[in-house]
């Protein structure tokens, strides 16, 4: 069977060129570093084609187009593609390195190509130059492989890791081969499955990106969807989610929750604004989140009220654990309007009870504990579980 290089490679670059308008059409939907980084793959996609298409076209065309711009070109793009896949992934770009391991790859290959003109040289220096790029690559790339790591990122690592494999094969094939200097278009069989590989790789490595995009859309997504805008902490959703799950895990009398809410918040508002109040509620948020146990769990049901949840925790620990959480908060200072501004909380406390068959008895009593907390006269700690009939309520003042 007769494979034809430079058909190979003019098909690669069609499938880069195709793709690459579909891309950056794509672009336009996405924001932020997404954007970014699709824009930098699509530009890639031009690179490439072009790169291997005037690398195609080395029997006709002159050694500076088809050797000295080729492969300026198409380091330029190896650079782009971990540029790209570095920004999606949250690692700093090293602009600096992929620049060095590029220029100096290129410089190097048409050192080769003019000046002392040796084929294989060429090879072992872009070799050396896709190595730099790959380990760039595969480093932020390694938690993949761990554990419940990222299907998308796995995929990706194994295009990659294809791509290696094949300049592995063409460099063995250089050394320990039977041609001396076989050049880039004769049909051996390093330079078949290198060229396969290459013209494959526009739509494998596409594909690879988007589905790492994707995952990282929808991480991103369950995570905006568990979160409380304004606190950054947990929101309703996440904490009936981390309810049941606890509920599970919890025997009765070793699992607690505390239900806070600010008193007269309205009168906060009513003063400061909405705005003003919006403050209060984050910096009092973190306040509480500071005083909690490693395992304990502090989310914003709504409005002015918290919800904690505490796994392994009788009644006792319960309560001291509020105590000081009610201590803490009326310590917090608040600049508004220049002012320093305080504000107290009340505090409904429930430890799990045998009779308790879901979270939301559990958390129901809480709040009925608050409620009687509120009615004893705010800025303080209360709950029905130690006393089963009446409101224990620590009077804080
Ligand atoms: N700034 C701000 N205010 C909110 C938010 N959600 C609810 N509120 C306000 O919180 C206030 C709650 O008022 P109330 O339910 O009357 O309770 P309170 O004034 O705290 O009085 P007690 O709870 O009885 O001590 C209302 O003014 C709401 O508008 C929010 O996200 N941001």
């Amino acid at each position: 069977m007769h494979i034809d290089l430079v058909t190979l490679s003019l098909v690669g670059a069609l499938q880069a060129l195709l793709l690459a308008p579909l891309l950056l059409a794509a672009t336009r939907a996405y924001t932020g570093v997404a954007r970014q980084s699709l824009r930098i793959w699509g530009t890639v996609l031009v690179l490439q084609a072009l790169g291997w298409a005037l690398m195609g076209a080395r029997n006709q065309i002159s050694d500076w187009l088809s050797i000295v711009l080729a492969n300026g070109v198409l380091m330029i793009s190896y650079a782009e593609t971990a540029r790209a896949l570095r920004l999606l992934l949250g690692v700093p770009p090293r602009r600096g390195l992929l620049a060095a391991i590029g220029i100096g790859g290129w410089l190097g290959i048409v050192w080769f190509a003019q000046v002392q003109p040796d084929y294989p040289m060429r090879v072992y220096i872009a070799t050396v130059s896709l190595g730099g790029f790959l380990l760039l690559l595969l480093w932020p790339l390694r938690h993949a492989l761990r554990r419940g790591g990222s299907t998308a990122q796995r995929v990706m690592l194994l295009v990659l890791v294809g791509a290696a494999a094949g300049w592995f094969f063409r460099v063995c094939e250089l050394v320990f081969g039977d041609v001396p200097t076989p050049g880039l278009l004769a049909a051996t069989p390093g330079n078949i499955a290198q060229m396969i590989y290459s013209a494959m790789e526009p739509v494998f490595a596409s594909v690879g990106f988007l589905l790492m995009y994707n995952e990282l859309a929808q991480t991103e997504l369950r995570r905006l969807a568990r979160t409380d805008a304004l606190t950054g902490m947990l929101n309703r959703f996440a904490l009936d989610e981390m309810a049941q799950e606890l509920f599970q895990r919890t025997t009765p009398h070793s699992g607690a929750v505390l239900m806070i809410d600010v008193d007269h918040f309205k009168a906060i508002n009513d003063r400061f604004g909405h705005a003003g109040g919006d403050r209060m509620l984050a910096t009092l948020a973190r306040g509480i989140g500071r005083c909690l146990r490693e395992g304990d769990v502090l989310g914003r049901v709504g409005g002015e009220e918290f919800l904690v949840l505490l796994p392994d925790t009788g009644i006792d620990d319960a309560l001291m654990l509020a105590e000081r959480l009610r201590t803490a908060v009326s310590t917090i200072q608040v600049m508004l309007d220049g002012e320093p501004q305080r504000v107290t909380v009340s505090i409904g406390a429930a430890v799990r009870q045998a009779e308790d068959k879901s979270p939301g008895t559990l958390v129901r009593r809480a709040d009925r504990a608050l409620y009687a907390a509120k009615s004893a006269g705010r800025n303080r700690v209360a709950t029905l579980d130690a006393m089963r009939t009446v409101a224990n309520v620590t009077d804080a003042g």
